[in-house]
């Protein structure tokens, strides 16, 4: 372990090179239990992972009770506790911590704590460190081992929701996940495709990580309505985890996985999933084998498309609204709301801000550009769902079904790539869409991210949900300039949450005007 390694909890957790991670790992083991006793024994989720980094990094995060991000105000309390460097600041840091919980039984709560890991070699280990800092919590806890994160998320609220269960003695097990998934698309296909439309079939690339073990377990299920086959689904040789494939790769280069180049043919639907299956994108090749890429904006707005067609099928009052960032691309945006008539809500960068959001609705779709998002429905919502009148009309019905299967089949607590990848296949085949239909939706703008390294990156302060920069003094006029001679251009610079770099997203209505503009944006951005 590094000894002065500075930690601090973020969008993604901890995260990290792999051998700079024990203490904080074992800091947010102790965290887990304490939040655990704030909520009267609540089951806490810690996951350890580093999702599409290289395999030589990890992580760790916590799911808070309800099965979604940890609740921001434990942010700064958990790197507190990381950063403590002494048995004495950090029981002083506890002590700070017991006065916040705000619950007078805490002490007498026992803690509870479910875990998982991705495929890394360095999980084991961190593993084994989280659950010495348990035991010495005296909390009840069970590792799952292998899971993708939304599993634990999933796993996570179906605890916290159902009186039943108690860890670690009786709990939901995976196979309880794969049922749920699998029975829901299987009976929204039998109820809504038409027979003559056939089995789809699906190539998933799986980046060599943890998704690949539970999609070899689900695939079976899903039969006979989808065919997938699995690429880059080799966890044992460990160096290969997101190796030149996985959604991350795939939507920064806008190019075929490793294990697909050359031998895709035309209008196969493929879809590529991150190391700890929390994001996907979709794609294919045309006959003349361009790419093409179908991101998370593309994924919002199919699921937006029908879920809105469903509302106003099912005469109910519900509010549909979708949520995105500001790297959504802008025709996304335009066509949410001039086409399809939905409020679409830019908010900060970072799941938590989205899920947060999409909680106001009835219905809220929520998705990053990259991939990671999911569709959420209140519970007021599930009651309007289940409480149809009487005298309801067949094609009343037939949209409640519909939402009603959707929300099953959609992970609830997070964005999930395994239940994403299902609702697109279901949404295409009752659409009777193929993948270049989906495409034309609309027309993704020319656009470029880069990344940009500042000495400071601190200094680089956003307003406007991070679409435009107030410090550095003077930088944004400078942008606006650069951006003024350029059709539907868009471009704006903020702080990495993740890495220590600043990212610079530019559209505009040609790739040579995206071109230009970037390149003038990352000569000014030399100079800081
Ligand atoms: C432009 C971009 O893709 N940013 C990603 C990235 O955040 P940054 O704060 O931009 O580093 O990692 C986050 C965590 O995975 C993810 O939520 C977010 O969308
Ligand atoms: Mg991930």
């Amino acid at each position: 372990m590094t000894k002065n390694t500075i930690y601090t909890y973020g969008t993604a957790g901890f995260r990290g090179k792999a051998d700079t991670l024990e203490k904080a790992v074992a800091r947010c083991g102790i965290a887990a239990c304490l939040r655990s006793q704030q909520l009267n024994g609540q089951t806490i989720g810690v996951m350890i992972t580093a999702s599409h980094n290289p395999v030589n990094d990890n992580g760790v995060k916590i799911i808070d009770a309800n099965g979604g991000m940890l609740d921001q105000t434990w942010e700064p309390l958990c790197t507190r506790l990381a950063n403590a460097s002494s048995e004495s600041e950090l029981e002083a840091a506890i002590k700070e911590i017991e006065t916040v919980i705000a619950n007078p039984s805490y002490s007498s709560v026992k803690p509870s704590v479910v875990l998982a890991s991705d495929t890394r070699p360095s999980s084991p280990h961190l593993s084994k460190t989280l659950i010495n800092a348990l035991q010495s919590r005296n909390a009840d806890f069970y590792d799952y081992g292998l899971l993708t994160t939304p599993q634990l998320h999933w796993l996570i609220q179906a605890i916290n929701e159902n009186s039943e269960y108690h860890v670690p003695s009786s709990i939901p097990h995976i196979e309880s996940y794969y049922k749920t998934l699998s029975s829901s698309f299987v009976d929204l296909c039998k109820q809504f495709v038409p027979f003559e439309t056939g089995k789809t079939k699906l190539i998933i690339d799986c980046a060599n990580g943890v998704g690949a073990i539970h999609l070899e377990k689900l695939c079976s299920m899903l039969l006979p309505f989808l065919e997938i086959e699995l690429v880059n689904k080799n966890t044992e040789q460990t160096d290969l985890l997101n190796k030149n494939c996985g959604a991350d790769f795939v939507k920064t280069t806008q190019s075929l996985p490793a294990g697909l180049s050359g031998t895709l043919s035309p209008m196969q639907l493929c879809a590529s999933f991150d190391g700890d299956a929390d994001r996907v994108v979709f794609y294919f090749v045309d006959s003349a084998k361009k790419f093409h890429l179908l991101d998370g904006d593309k994924i919002s707005v199919l699921a937006a498309k029908q879920l809105s067609a469903c509302i106003k099928a099912s005469q109910l009052d519900l509010k549909l609204g979708v949520i995105q960032t500001a790297y959504a691309n802008g025709a996304s945006t335009v066509y949410l709301e001039d086409e399809l008539n939905i409020r679409a809500e830019c908010v900060l960068t970072g799941v938590k801000h989205l899920e947060k959001a999409a909680r106001e609705y009835d219905i809220g779709v929520y998705f990053e550009a990259n991939g990671h998002g999911t569709v959420v429905f209140s519970k007021s919502c599930l009651q309007k769902l289940d409480t149809l009148p009487a005298n309801a009309t067949g094609e009343q019905r037939s949209a409640v079904n519909l939402l009603k299967g959707l929300s099953t089949l959609c992970n609830q607590a997070i964005g999930d790539s395994i239940s994403d990848t299902l609702m697109v296949v279901f949404l295409l085949q009752v659409l009777g869409w193929n993948a270049a239909d989906w495409l034309n939706m609309y027309h993704d703008l020319p656009n470029a991210l880069a990344k940009a390294t500042v000495r400071n990156r601190f200094e680089f302060v956003c307003t406007d949900a991070d679409r435009r920069l107030v410090k550095p003094s003077g930088l944004q006029q400078i942008v606006d300039e650069i951006m003024r001679p350029y059709e539907s251009a868009r471009a704006f610079i903020r702080a990495s949450g993740t890495e220590d770099a600043v990212r610079v997203y530019v559209e505009a209505s040609s790739q040579k005007d995206v071109d230009k503009m970037m390149q003038a944006i990352m000569e000014l951005l030399t100079v800081y």
